[in-house]
C-alpha cells in the first residue's frame, strides 16, 4: 500500500513508531538506530526506520498542528502501526513542573479542533495504559524530575482576540500544554492501536509565569536526549 502524504510504501513500515512535530528531531532519534534509513520524506513528514536492541521501529516528523499530524497518525495505521509513542515538547502550567523536565501524558484535554471533528463531544482523550506504564517505568531510573498527569492540546500558539484558557486548566491541575496528543490518542482509540506520549518542558506557558519561548536551550537539548531514550526502551521492552 502506498501511503500518499508520507510517500513511502507500508511493506517497510515498523509496527512501532516514534512521533514527534520536527523533522530534525526524528533525524536525531533516527542516529540511535542501526541500520537506519530513510524510507520516505514528503513535506512535513520524515519518516526513518531502523533497529534499536535488535527491533525493527521508525521515527516520523508530523509538523505542527493537529490536522497535519493527523494525517501522518491515520496514514501509519492504515500502514499497519500498531504501537505510537508521541515525543514532543509542551509550556508548564505548574510552577513545580520547571523547564529541562519530562512530563508523561495519561490523557489530553481535546481543546483542538481535529477530534472534535471526528468523534462526539465527551469523547476521551486517553493514553493506553500499557505503553504508558512501560513510559513511566523507564522514567523511573533516571534523576530528571519526570511527571505523568493530564495535559491540554491547543491549536492556539499565539493569542488572538479570545484570551487563552490556560487559567481554568492550571487550576484543575492540568500539567503541560502542546498542539497534537488528544488528537494522536483519539485516532488511536478509534482505530484500536496503543498510543503513549512524553514531553519534554521548555517553558511557562501561562502568562503568570511567562518566559522567552526558546526551544533551543542546552538544558532542552539534554531534556530532549533523555526523553528520547526513554521512549526508545518503552517501544523495544519486550
Ligand atoms: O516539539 P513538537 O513535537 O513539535 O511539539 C510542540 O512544539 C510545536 C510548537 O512549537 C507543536 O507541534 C507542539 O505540540
Ligand atoms: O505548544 C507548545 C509547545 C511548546 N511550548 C508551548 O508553550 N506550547
Amino acid at each position: 500500500m502506498f501511503l500518499p502524504n508520507l510517500k513511502l510504501d507500508a511493506k517497510d513500515l515498523p509496527e512501532k513508531v516514534i512521533v514527534c512535530g520536527d523533522p530534525d528531531r526524528a533525524k536525531l532519534v533516527a542516529e540511535d538506530l542501526e541500520d537506519a534509513k530513510l524510507l520516505g520524506q514528503n513535506r512535513e513528514y520524515h519518516t526513518y526506520v531502523g533497529y534499536y536492541h535488535g527491533a525493527y521501529i521508525g521515527v516520523v516528523s508530523h509538523g505542527v498542528g493537529s490536522p497535519g499530524a493527523a494525517v501522518c497518525f491515520e496514514q501509519l495505521i492504515q500502514g499497519g502501526v500498531k504501537e505510537i509513542i508521541r515525543v514532543g515538547t509542551a509550556g508548564s502550567y505548574q510552577k513545580e513542573i520547571e523547564p529541562g523536565s519530562l512530563v508523561i501524558s495519561t490523557a489530553a484535554v481535546r481543546r483542538d479542533g481535529l477530534s472534535s471533528q471526528i468523534v462526539p463531544e465527551g469523547f476521551p482523550a486517553v493514553a493506553d495504559l500499557i505503553l504508558t506504564g512501560r513510559l513511566i517505568e523507564q522514567s523511573e531510573s533516571h534523576s530528571v524530575a519526570i511527571h505523568h498527569g493530564i495535559t491540554l492540546t491547543l491549536d492556539v500558539f499565539y493569542q488572538g482576540a479570545i484570551a487563552f484558557p490556560h487559567s481554568q486548566y492550571q487550576a484543575a491541575g492540568v500539567l503541560a500544554v502542546e498542539m497534537e496528543i488528544a488528537s494522536l490518542f483519539t485516532i488511536a482509540s478509534l482505530r484500536g492501536v496503543r498510543a503513549a506520549a512524553i514531553v519534554a518542558i521548555d517553558g511557562y506557558a501561562d502568562a503568570d509565569l511567562a518566559e522567552d519561548y526558546d526551544p533551543h536551550t542546552d538544558q532542552m537539548k539534554r531534556a530532549i536526549e533523555l526523553e528520547k531514550e526513554i521512549a526508545l526502551e518503552a517501544l523495544t521492552k519486550k
